[in-house]
């Protein structure tokens, strides 16, 4: 008997399974749409915890022209192109992912959940549906934790790199042992941005004890205390305070190089020289971020930077994220040229809203609403996502 061909994951199955649930009377318990999605996570979240993640820097112009930036770029349908099934895979750092979908790191997806646990649940959330999972240095579990409820769903390492070279390496090690498949190192965050509403509030989480499990328990770090941070808590975040951001500069390359076999990835590249001179000194992967406008304010939005970094970027592999709220967002990034996008805010409303399965409805919803606009515009493949392009356009 023949075997039937594989059918690809067809994402936007999701929406009539939203559909047919409604017939018995059950309507999604999480928002399917951003705007709707921020205003409930907002009315759930602790006011201290939503400032920090909802907010940005300065008057959070370049967080807001993110996500605007969106509407100057317009896509063709294409008519007559057989799309009744859709292949969303991509190939990166030698793995077919199913989707480009992946979760941005975000450094207090542990105090997200009610329960403190919110690192698990994402981890749990990229299990479930087979996003991967850019997993932060800033956690309230252990990373090696966090790797545990991935399942077979690849996690990356976001990689904030200490003053202390070997708290880095250690934390490197932890990572490749614990089996991420990247390191991702965040260039652009060595000292937070000018961010009014926290600084209203003098709300800082990780000044409060929040999301420093990986620093707690790392063997490096607790040899830099006198006393254990179950002892003194209040000396360990001081201590933690002192240690966070290394001033990285081109020089620490070779280095950083050698800290690991594994693809490494520079975060925060949005100029096209500094994505080639990354290349040239042996990064893996560029990605285009301006840390979704939390940290320079002013700034161009980080879509329309996209195709120079891409174009500087050659075969390189160019991940992307900052300002993407809808499926659509997601496939014009891809036409720019992102080999991969992610996302950092939503899905950490939808913890906020249902844990683990929370984030992971907000995640498909993003691929249902992406893989049929592929359907209805004709790109069945994300190569043809990226053959057919975005163009400019006045709104
Ligand atoms: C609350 C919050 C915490 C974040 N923490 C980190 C972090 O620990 N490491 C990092 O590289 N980026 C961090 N980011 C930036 C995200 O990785 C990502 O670049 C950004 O959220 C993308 O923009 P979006 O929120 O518009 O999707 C954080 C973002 C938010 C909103
Ligand atoms: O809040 C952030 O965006 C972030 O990444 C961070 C992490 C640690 C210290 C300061 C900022």
């Amino acid at each position: 008997m023949a075997v039937p061909p594989k059918r690809p994951p067809q994402f936007g199955d999701y929406q009539n399974a939203i559909y047919f649930a409604g017939l018995n009377g059950v309507l999604p318990g999480v928002p399917v749409d951003f705007a709707t999605l921020e205003a409930r996570a907002a009315a759930a979240l602790p006011p201290a915890t939503l400032t920090y993640l909802q907010g940005g820097c300065g008057d959070e112009h370049t967080q807001r022209h993110n996500a605007d930036a969106f509407a100057h770029w317009g896509m063709t349908p294409r008519m007559m192109v057989d799309c009744s099934r859709r292949d969303l895979s991509v190939e990166l750092f030698g793995m077919t992912l199913p989707t480009p979908l992946f979760m941005s790191p975000v450094g207090i997806n542990g105090i997200c959940t009610q329960d403190g646990h919110g690192d698990l649940a994402a981890a749990r959330a990229a299990a479930i549906t087979g996003v991967p999972l850019c997993q932060s240095t800033l956690s309230n579990d252990p990373l090696e934790d966090v790797a545990a409820q991935l399942g077979e769903t690849p996690g990356f390492f976001q990689l904030y790199t200490p003053k202390n070279d070997a708290l880095t390496e250690s934390l490197v090690c932890r990572a490749e042992a614990a089996g991420y498949k990247a390191i991702v190192v965040t260039l652009d965050t060595w000292v937070t941005g000018w961010r009014p509403r926290d600084l209203n509030a003098a709300n800082f989480p990780q000044l409060r004890g929040h999301v420093l499990a990986n620093y707690f328990s790392d063997p490096v770090f607790r040899g830099l205390l006198d006393r254990t941070p179950e002892e003194d808590k209040a000396a360990a975040v001081q201590q933690w305070s002192g240690v966070f951001g290394k001033v990285l500069t081109w020089a620490d390359m070779p280095w950083l190089r050698s800290l690991t076999k594994l693809p490494l990835v520079l975060k925060g590249i949005c100029h096209p020289d500094d994505a080639r001179r990354a290349i040239d000194a042996g990064a893996d992967a560029i990605y285009c971020s301006n840390h979704g406008g939390r940290q320079a304010n002013g700034g161009i939005a980080a879509i329309d930077m996209l195709p120079a970094v891409v174009a500087a970027s050659g075969r390189t592999p160019v991940l992307f994220d900052s300002g993407i709220r809808s499926g659509t967002d997601m496939v014009k990034a891809l036409a720019l040229g992102a080999t991969a996008v992610g996302v950092g805010r939503p899905y950490a409303y939808g913890l906020a809203l249902g844990g683990a399965e929370g984030a992971a409805h907000v995640l498909k919803c993003l691929l249902a609403e992406a893989d049929l606009l592929m359907a209805v515009n004709g790109y069945p493949t994300i190569a043809d996502v990226r053959a057919a392009g975005a163009e400019r356009q006045s709104r």
